[in-house]
This record gives C-alpha cells, structure tokens and sequence, in this order.
C-alpha cells in the first residue's frame, strides 16, 4: 500500500491551515492516527501549536530540519500533516516521498510565493509531486473580492522571511496589487 500527497496552498488569510486542520479532524473522526508538524521558525502562536488567523488549534511538533519528521513516525501513523511548508528545508521533499512510499498520506500546507512574487523553492517541489493540489483564495483586502492570491507586505522591512500577520501583511488580488505598484502608494 502506498500513501498520497495533498499540498494546500494561496496566498496568507486564504485558509491554508483551516483546510490542513479540517484533514485532521477528518482522519480523527476515522480513528485513524495522526501527527501534525510546524517549523520552529513560526513561533507566532506559541511553541507546540498549529493555529489558524481564527484561533483554532491543534498540537504539534515543532520541527527545525526536515529529517526530524522521520524520527516521529511510529508504525501506526496513517497520516502526516505539515504547515508552513515554504519554511522547510528542501529536504522535505524526499522526506514526503519517503512518508508516502511507506503508505502514509501526507497533507502540507504552506504559502506558493513570497511577498516578492517569489515562488518558495520546498512549497513548488512538494507541488510538483503532489496527487492532488488545492490552490486556496483569500479576501482581496482593497476591493473586497474573494479573488486574491498575492500576500502584500505593508512594512517597510525589505526581508523575505518575516514572520508576522496583519501588521505586516495583508491579501490582494492582482488588480489591485497592479494598481499599487503603479501608483506606489496603498
Ligand atoms: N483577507 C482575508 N481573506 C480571507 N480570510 C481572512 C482574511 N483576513 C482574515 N481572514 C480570516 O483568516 C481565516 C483563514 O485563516 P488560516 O486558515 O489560518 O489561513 P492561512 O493559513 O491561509 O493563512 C479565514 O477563515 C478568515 O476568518
Ligand atoms: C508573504 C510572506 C509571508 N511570510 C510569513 C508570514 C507568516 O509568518 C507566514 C505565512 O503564514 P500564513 O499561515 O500563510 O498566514 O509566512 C514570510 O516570511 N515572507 C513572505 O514573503
Ligand atoms: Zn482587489
């Protein structure tokens, strides 16, 4: 028996970790054993949880490499589940096909691109081998359509690893951020 890769992935606020956490319970439901895992670089909502923008929660194991996920995986894992994806190294990927070769279904969840429009190297190889990919949409946060795909940083801090939330970044959809960057201005 072999396993499945689902990827999830959008821009920030698109619901990525809601869907991941929806997978969870329905596994749960199931009877079926679980695991979940963060990078430890995404301290915002305390050390050993996932948690989405709504503050729903779930434990997890705070991973800083991801060869780490291995030494987790007992015999009667049925499912992995892993968010923040673009913050791993890309040693996930192998570590994935490992998981799912073994007959364990693995569910990422983690953002496309960076607020620089580029893609995130672990986040594009785990969609290159994924069986299914949901491709999530959040609130443009200027005109109001549920159209966006972009996370645009409000900062003016120039780094492309930046943890953080509202402060720092908000979702819109291309138009709108086309229109930004003509005027340059918000
Ligand atoms: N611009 C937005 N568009 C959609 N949802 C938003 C927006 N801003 C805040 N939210 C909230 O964020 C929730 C999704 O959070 P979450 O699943 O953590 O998203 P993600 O993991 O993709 O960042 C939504 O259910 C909604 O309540
Ligand atoms: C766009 C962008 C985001 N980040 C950070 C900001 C947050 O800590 C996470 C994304 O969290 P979410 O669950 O998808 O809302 O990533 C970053 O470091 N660099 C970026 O370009
Ligand atoms: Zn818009």
């Amino acid at each position: 028996m072999v396993g499945k890769l689902t990827v999830i992935t959008g821009p920030m606020y698109s619901g990525k970790t809601t869907e991941l956490l929806s997978f969870v319970e329905i596994y749960n439901i199931g009877k079926k054993k679980t695991i979940v895992f963060k990078p430890s670089i995404d301290n915002r909502y305390g050390e050993d949880i996932v948690s989405t923008h709504t503050g729903f929660k779930v434990k997890a194991h705070k991973i800083s490499k991801s060869s780490e996920i291995l030494n987790h995986i007992s015999s009667n894992i049925d499912a992995v589940f892993i968010d923040e994806v673009q913050f791993f190294d890309e040693e996930l990927l192998n570590v994935v096909r490992n998981l799912i070769f073994k007959g364990i279904d693995v569910y990422c969840a983690g953002l496309d691109i960076s607020y620089l429009e580029k893609p995130f190297k672990t986040t594009a190889n785990l969609l290159a081998m994924a069986d299914e990919v949901i491709k999530k949409k959040a609130v443009c946060e200027k005109c109001g359509e549920h159209r966006a795909t972009y996370s645009f940083k409000i900062t003016q801090d120039n780094r492309e690893i930046d943890i953080g939330g509202k402060e720092k970044y908000i979702a819109l959809c291309r138009e709108c951020l086309k229109k930004i960057k003509v005027n340059k201005t918000l």
